[in-house]
């Protein structure tokens, strides 16, 4: 079975060894009060009681949406003609991350942001969202679209390994998540990628003379980014991102 290498919120950290048949993982905890269901159970703790509880059930989903991931990654490595088993190592023995976000219901005249502009340090994100609040740069008009909130639906996005290791082909995803005026929410992200000591660099089948490797631009854009994800920061246009 495949083990996780990361599952965490987004503050704080500590981990749990586990034992027995279950996957070894650690898990970052965050330090904010949160109500969260899952698995049909509805628990309003700390946060460090929440995934104590919900151990088990974090631990099934974590496998299973990496399983998802997995799979995903190998059809989009053979749409890019690279064959599903590109990299198979790398993806296998990669990181994943949990990342839970709670934000809070937006309160009358306030336009606050829940989560600033970025895009994802992985491959791929696989998005479990409790109710609308998520938005993306749609690149041909350069604005902001809403992301529908479809019942039992994962929303799924790439971030800048893939733009990188594509050379281009396919385009880091900029997004950020609004306040819900209806109801506070929580998203659960699952950010999939390599281990945090591996490089990515542009697959050498994709580079040519028409298409020279953009990685060392990518590289920069990336690291910028990750410096500039904030909570509750005001949101910078997307057409002040240097893509
Ligand atoms: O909560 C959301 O809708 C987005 C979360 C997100 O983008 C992230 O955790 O990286
Ligand atoms: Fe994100």
């Amino acid at each position: 079975m495949p083990t996780p290498s990361v599952i965490g919120c987004n503050i704080g950290q500590k981990s749990h060894q586990s034992t027995g048949k279950r996957p070894s993982y650690k898990t970052l905890l965050q330090s904010r009060t949160t109500e969260i269901n899952l698995c049909g159970r509805k628990s309003r703790h700390n946060s460090f009681f929440l995934f104590t509880e919900s151990r088990d059930c974090m631990g099934n989903f974590a496998v299973e949406v990496r399983r998802v991931a997995l799979q995903l990654m190998g059809a989009i490595l053979e749409g890019l003609g690279l064959g599903k088993d590109y990299e198979h190592d790398k993806f296998e023995e990669g990181l994943q991350l949990l990342s839970v976000n709670r934000y809070p219901k937006e309160s009358e005249g306030d336009s606050t942001i829940g989560l600033a502009a970025h895009s994802d340090y992985g491959f791929l994100t696989i998005l479990l969202a409790s109710s609308q609040g998520l938005e993306v740069v749609d690149r041909n008009s350069d604005s902001w679209k809403v992301v529908p909130q479809l019942p039992h639906a994962l929303h799924v996005h790439v971030g800048d390994p893939m733009e990188v290791l594509s050379n281009g082909k396919i385009k880091t995803v900029v997004h950020r998540a609004v306040l819900n005026p209806k109801e506070a929410r929580v998203s659960i992200a699952s950010i999939h990628g390599f281990a945090l000591d591996e490089k990515v660099s542009s697959a050498k089948e994709l580079v040519n003379e028409q298409n020279p490797s953009k990685q060392s631009k990518d590289h920069a854009i990336h690291r910028n980014l990750i410096r500039s994800k904030p909570a509750m920061a005001t949101p910078p246009q997307p057409s002040m991102r240097a893509l």
